[in-house]
């Protein structure tokens, strides 16, 4: 048995903007969204195992091993392919969960990617987006690489060019439930962007909309409050299903500035606008 750890990022996302424009018959909704990647990453080790197990060695607290969709990933991958081969991991935990930001999805993402890499299994990014798909709709994204307008639940991916910016990431300390927060979501209808270029609306941070925000500012007073705290600034918005809420930078002078106003009385960090998934072209 070789127990050499391979380290490998799993960066987290942001969506810039987040419309609602349907809903499918199984429930599910369907979106407008474009996802940007940021330089705030957990970190996942793998070793290769020739006994054929998948261990996470690190478990989070409160999510129990056989949940955690790194274990999840490594589980559906060797199941798909028959690979005899197994996999002890190791997760450093940097990204807030259920934050909007993507962390558990990157995190099987970048699993998905590495031992596809590490056991030979040979598939294209393509079967590993449809394999990712099963496990969350936020995964595909991480495996396309490339920022990218979404569309479907988020499984329809067009690559984005998207400007170099800042982004101030503050967590309102609250966990929001994604599945409730659709489910809140029920009969509210799209807002007036509808018909407008996406590339319009992203020229500017006001014209900006996420449609789950007001949902969930309303069950999340501490949402609420973040969003009022940063509109001193500029024209912040909620990530995803929430509850972290970012404002978009032209310079990191710009964006420290604003997070150290803020820094006395919230959590969060300041990270830069990538162009690419950093494992993007790697494995
Ligand atoms: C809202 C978004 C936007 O990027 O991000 P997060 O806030 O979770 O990061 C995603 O669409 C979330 O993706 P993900 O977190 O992978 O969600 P999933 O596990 O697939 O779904 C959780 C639940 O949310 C609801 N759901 C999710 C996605 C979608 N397009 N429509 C839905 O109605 C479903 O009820 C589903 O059971
Ligand atoms: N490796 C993981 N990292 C984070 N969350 C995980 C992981 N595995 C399972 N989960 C579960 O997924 C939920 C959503 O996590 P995450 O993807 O970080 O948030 P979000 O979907 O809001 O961006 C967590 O609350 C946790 O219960």
């Amino acid at each position: 048995m070789t127990h050499y750890f391979h380290s490998y990022p799993a960066p987290a996302k942001l969506n810039l903007l987040l419309h609602i424009v349907g809903k499918r018959a199984d429930g599910y909704h369907l979106l407008e969204t474009v996802f940007r990647f940021i330089d705030f990453s957990d970190t996942v080790e793998l070793s290769v195992r020739d006994d054929g197990q998948i261990v996470l060695l690190n478990p989070i607290d409160g999510v129990e091993p056989e949940q955690d969709l790194t274990v999840r990933a490594a589980r559906l991958l060797q199941q798909r392919s028959a690979c005899p081969l197994g996999a002890s991991i190791r997760l450093s935990k940097r990204i807030p969960m259920g934050g909007g930001l993507g962390g558990g999805s990157s995190d099987a993402a970048t699993v998905l990617l590495a031992l596809n890499h590490l056991w030979q299994t040979h598939y294209s990014r393509e079967q590993l987006m449809e394999m990712g798909l099963q496990l969350g709709a936020d995964v595909p994204v991480f495996i396309f690489g490339k920022n990218a307008l979404a569309t479907g639940i988020g499984e329809k991916l067009n690559e984005i060019n998207l400007k170099p910016a800042w982004y101030v990431v503050i967590h309102p300390g609250v966990h929001v439930p994604t599945a409730e927060i659709f489910k809140k979501f029920a009969g509210r209808v799209l807002t007036e962007e509808g018909g407008i270029s996406i590339m319009r609306i992203l020229e500017t941070t006001q014209q900006r909309r996420n449609a789950l925000q007001p949902v969930v500012s309303e069950l999340y007073p501490a949402v609420n409050e973040v969003l009022s705290e940063l509109k001193k600034y500029g024209s912040p918005l909620m990530t995803g299903s929430g509850a972290c809420v970012f404002l978009e930078c032209q310079s990191k002078e710009e964006a420290d500035k604003v997070y150290q106003a803020m820094s006395a009385k919230y959590k969060g960090f300041v990270a830069e606008g990538l162009n690419s998934h950093p494992l993007l072209d790697i494995v």
